[in-house]
């Protein structure tokens, strides 16, 4: 039976892609994704300011919210330090298989674990799971219509702490409108959005910063 776009993008990685170098699986992803064919991921331009927001943040534990083929996850953890963690989900098994093979080809397989399943289910269970107290980071770029019931989630379960850091993708195109309105007129968090474009087009879109106030 004919491959998926997922395998296609792994195997691109496996034929192109310096083992153990991380940046050249990011980018051997961005050319497959600009010139063969288009794929989910956040992309280099958006994948900047994603870097940045890591860098400024460098969280002791961070959490990211739709795996799909594993480019942010390696995006993400190439700039974490030793000794930190990226807890990644991912509910569907065949992405989770094509991330898991990204992952460990980039060299990456320490710093992240990823976890398959549904982030409604996994969440309650992060804390008796991983020893996590509260996430430093949380990238959101499942579902869209996922973000917000998740982070309210986070807060019940006490998951988020004052400064923690929520980056959500996506929320221009495909657009979160419910969870953009929560984060901006909520006391809870102050908010503030990085323009830029959809991934590999000239399409608007941006990432929301949202900082918990507690
Ligand atoms: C609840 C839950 N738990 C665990 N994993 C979950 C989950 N919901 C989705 N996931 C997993 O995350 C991934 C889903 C991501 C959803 N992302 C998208 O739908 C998405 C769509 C576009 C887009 C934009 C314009 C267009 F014309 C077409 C598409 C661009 C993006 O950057 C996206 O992230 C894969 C899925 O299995
Ligand atoms: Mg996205």
């Amino acid at each position: 039976t004919r491959s998926t776009r997922p395998q296609r993008l792994l195997k691109a990685v496996q034929e192109k892609a310096m083992k153990g170098d991380p940046q050249s699986v990011i980018s051997t992803i961005d050319y497959f994704c600009r010139h063969s064919e288009w794929a989910m991921n956040v992309g280099d331009e958006k994948g900047s300011i994603l870097d940045s927001v890591v860098c400024e943040v460098s969280p002791t534990t961070a959490l990211e919210l739709g795996t799909y083929c594993g480019y942010s996850t390696v995006r993400i953890a190439r700039l974490l330090p030793p000794g930190t963690q990226l807890i990644t989900l991912e509910f569907n098994p065949a992405f989770a298989a094509v991330a898991r093979q990204v992952i460990e080809y980039a060299g990456l397989h320490n710093k992240v674990c990823l976890v398959e399943g549904a982030s409604g289910d996994m969440i309650p269970k992060m804390r008796e799971m991983f020893g996590i107290k509260t996430f430093d980071f949380v990238f959101l770029d499942h579902w869209k219509d996922r973000y917000l019931p998740d982070i309210k989630l986070l807060e019940g379960c006490q998951l988020l702490r004052k400064g923690s850091i929520l980056l959500a993708d996506n929320v221009i195109c495909p657009g979160t409108p419910e969870y953009l309105e929560y984060v901006r007129n909520s006391p809870h968090y102050k908010s503030m959005y990085y323009k830029s474009h959809l991934e590999y087009t000239k399409v608007e879109d941006g990432l929301e910063k949202s900082v918990f106030l507690g």
